[in-house]
């Protein structure tokens, strides 16, 4: 019914609209009309209060030209003001004159009538509410409710009492506070206030209760009640355009102060305002949110372990307890020691002040202080005379020792201590290192576990002769980045040429390996393959290095960080990245089959992949300089000599002398480009590496190793035809070699030629291809099919 009502009134609206839009000033008029009749009306309505009485005799004689009515407007200000205020609703037909103004203004300036709607309805239910509740006083003052207000006042006591009477209009007292004014709580204080002020205003008088209405409703009515009064007052026709023009100003005005006006709760437009506004600060709120913060909130960070999220790591218990670690020392060992060097010195004339002894595991370090005047290259020239007279091996002088101002002797144990995995695995400063890659390498002189981070280093040269501990020293370092990473943290690529020495890592291949995508082994121990290896690396690193860019980051903790915290899409390519460590154990055998196809991805990787977390560490028996090149040396900072068979194999790994005077068995010397540390080294046995693997092995894996990036070598063909075209550029000087020596081996031309393994063996296909050379024949050389340069050169033309 309200629906149909609704549209009957929209159309019956929409059809009389045309003729008022016709002219806009039809529309002026009828609103001005209705204003100026709204206002004659307020007008009547006070003058009844003091003139109804007299006039009530002349209501009956209205058609009397004659009869005069005491109401400002006469007899038709009596007539209205009777039917409106003593029958009607009392006091409450005030607020018929502000509708009806409101409506005029609205027509005046043209606006859309929807909220006229609201302000008719409300209107009306507040003249309702009014006439009852002056109801209750229409015994005593009939005017302030009418004949409407006391009978129905009367009607609802009949049926709900007066309690129920009061109960009602509370309740639709509340609903208009609520519904219309959207007083929440909070605002209860004021708002009975504002009402408060309201009645006092709407007993006040007609005129001041019309524009307190107005106030609550908007500033805009109420610059334009005021205008129009004047308007009205003038009646000057030519003032029309200039209130219209004073309207729009003062619309203009009004509409920027209304939202940091400070009474919003009094009005309903400033009401829908101010909800507007609330959710407007909601959006903001929202835009302004971070993707990566609400994906954080919601998700949590990124925890790159999640797919392993029940992995353990290993117990203490897999390691061997060597001993009780502790070091004995034996008095009478130290007292003979420290008689020997004394006299010794004093042979050579060399008084000392004061000797002191610090014992660690296998050597103790004798520090002296000499008397003033000794030169301190005299002692250090006595190293070997020293050495003789205390009949002991690996006696190495540090003169000074630096930072302290002494001078030190080490001379090893008789008995030395061995330093258990177990305990440099358990030592607090490893337990609590915050570091990236932490390897716990062993002990130092005075017996402290050293710790350092593989990822500062960034990349690792080992040498030392055979039987020396460069294996156990490998596996120190493997084992202490598995008790300390997480599978997800860190990922090994093995190159293991003696095939023997890092096959136990085998069983965490789906752990902690990285390896190619097509080959079957993860530990590498083809020297062939190591090319691919490195060159995927390379590509690897190339990669890395894209997505450290476009994630605007300098290293790969920060960018591991921002793609925790949420901050890169994985969609973009973005991937947590774990670092990758790169262990070869013989290079010395690397460098003499793949020559410079592998020292130039050693040296690229060397040189670039510290920040994209791929480290490199390299082990080798031969520290010579055609393996250890100027390239490779500058590139590793930090370097392990185990002992080495001479002075020149010391200076080639550690730039000094000192590691040809180790005694082996795990002792050795580190630097990191400076000072030197000796050093001895945990010993991991391999029974442990067994058990540690076995123990990580057994449990949930990722599907396969950690692929890395396809690298489409130019693997060595064994196909029969190969193109012409895609012959090597040195393929005729390799068949020149060739058929001169009579011997068709690879190695011939890589020594001839300078080559690398594969691109000899690439070669010699060729020349299989070529029919120069015949078919492989396992250890022996191939046979040559070209007897001599002239058949060699038929051939060739012949092609
Ligand atoms: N840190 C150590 N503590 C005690 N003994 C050690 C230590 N390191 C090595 N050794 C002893 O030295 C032996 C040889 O060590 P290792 O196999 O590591 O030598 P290597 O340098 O790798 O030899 P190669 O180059 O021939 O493989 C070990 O079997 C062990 O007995």
């Amino acid at each position: 019914m309200a629906k149909k009502k609704t549209k009957t009134s929209k159309t019956s609206s929409s059809k009389k609209l045309p003729s008022f839009k016709v002219s806009n000033q039809q529309k002026i008029i009828f609103g001005s009309l209705l204003m100026l009749i709204s206002i004659a009306c307020v007008i009547a309505f006070i003058s009844f209060f003091s003139t109804w009485q007299q006039d009530q005799s002349l209501l009956k004689e209205f058609g009397d030209r004659q009869a005069e009515a005491k109401n400002w407007l006469n007899k038709f200000g009596a007539s209205i003001s009777h039917l409106f205020i003593y029958k009607g609703f009392g006091i409450a037909a005030f607020i018929f004159p502000v509708l009806l103004f409101q409506t005029g203004f609205y027509l005046f300036l043209n606006k859309s009538s929807k909220q006229l709607i609201n302000r008719w309805f409300w209107g009306i239910i507040v003249s309702i509410w009014l006439a009852i509740f002056f109801g209750f006083f229409a015994d005593d003052a009939p005017l302030l409710g009418g004949v409407v207000g006391f009978e129905m006042n009367d009607f609802l006591r009949a049926y709900i009492g007066v309690i129920g009477v009061v109960l009602l209009l509370l309740f639709i007292f509340i609903t208009y506070c609520v519904a219309r004014l959207g007083i929440t709580p909070q605002k209860i204080k004021s708002l009975f206030l504002t009402t408060q002020e309201e009645f006092k205003a709407a007993f006040k008088s007609n005129k001041v209760k019309a524009e307190a209405e107005t106030n609550t409703a908007e500033q805009q009515e109420e610059e334009t009640k005021t205008a129009a009064i004047n308007y009205a007052t003038d009646a000057d026709t030519t003032s029309d355009v200039d209130i219209e023009n004073s309207f729009e100003v003062k619309i203009a005005e009004e509409e920027s102060p209304a939202v940091s006006t400070k009474h919003p709760s009094n009005t309903e437009e400033k009401d829908d305002e101010l909800k507007i506004e609330v959710e407007k600060v909601e959006e903001e709120k929202e835009e302004s949110d971070n993707l990566s913060d609400r994906l954080v909130k919601d998700f949590g960070e990124f925890d790159p372990k999640l797919a392993l999220s029940n992995y353990k790591f290993p117990t203490l218990e897999l390691l061997n307890d060597y001993g009780s670690g502790s070091i004995t020392i034996n008095q009478e060992e130290l007292e003979e020691n420290k008689n020997r060097i004394v006299d010794t010195l004093k042979n050579y004339k060399i008084d000392i002040s004061q000797i002191k002894a610090t014992i660690g595991p296998t050597v103790t370090l004798y520090e002296i202080v000499p008397a003033a005047g000794v030169r301190i290259s005299k002692i250090k020239n006595l190293e070997d005379d020293i050495a003789l007279s205390l009949s002991a091996l690996g006696i190495r002088i540090i003169a000074p020792i630096p930072g302290k101002g002494t001078i030190g002797i080490e001379v090893p144990n008789k008995k030395s201590t061995i330093v258990s995995m177990r305990s440099v695995i358990a030592a607090k400063k490893f337990q609590n290192a915050e570091m990236e890659l932490p390897i716990a390498f062993g002990k130092t002189i005075s017996n402290e576990t050293f710790v350092v981070d593989l990822a500062k280093m960034p990349h690792l040269l080992m040498a030392g002769a055979t039987g020396q501990g460069k294996s156990v020293g490998l596996n120190a370092i493997l084992t202490s980045l598995l008790y300390k990473k997480h599978p997800a943290e860190v990922k090994f690529v093995l190159v293991d040429p003696k095939k023997v020495e890092l096959t136990l890592f085998n069983k965490i291949e789906r752990h902690f390996l990285a390896k190619l995508p097509d080959s079957e082994e993860a530990i590498i121990t083809d020297n062939t393959k190591v090319i691919n290896t490195l060159n995927s690396l390379c590509i690897e690193m190339d990669n890395r290095y894209e997505l450290l860019k476009n994630a605007m980051v300098r290293n790969i903790k920060e960018y591991n960080a921002k793609f925790k915290a949420r901050k890169l899409n994985p969609n973009d390519g973005h991937q947590f990245l774990p670092y990758i460590v790169l262990v070869i154990d013989e290079f010395a055998d690397l460098i003499m089959t793949a020559g410079k196809e592998v020292e130039t991805p050693i040296a690229r990787l060397a040189q670039l992949a510290r920040a994209i977390g791929i480290h490199l560490i390299i082990a080798t028996q031969r520290p010579s300089v055609n393996v250890i090149t100027g390239i490779i040396k500058a590139n590793f900072p930090a370097r392990v000599a185990f002992r080495v068979t001479s002075k020149i194999d010391s200076r080639t790994i550690l730039d000094s002398p000192g590691a040809d005077q180790l005694i082996g068995r795990g002792d050795m010397l580190y630097t990191q480009g400076n000072d030197l540390t000796r050093l001895q080294c945990a010993f991991v046995d391999t029974p442990e590496v067994e058990k540690i693997t076995d123990y990580i092995g057994g449990q949930r894996a990722y599907p396969d190793a950690h692929l890395l990036p396809e690298y489409v070598g130019e693997d060595s063909g064994t196909g029969v035809d190969i193109d012409i075209s895609e012959r090597d550029a040195l393929f005729r000087e390799a068949a020149e070699v060739i058929v001169i020596a009579q011997q068709g081996s690879a190695s011939l031309l890589q020594r001839k030629l300078k080559l690398g393994y594969n691109r000899a063996g690439r070669i010699i296909d060729q020349l299989e291809a070529a029919g120069i050379v015949g078919p492989f024949e396992g250890s022996k050389a191939r046979q040559v099919l070209v007897t001599d340069m002239a058949a060699l050169d038929q051939l060739l033309s012949n092609e």
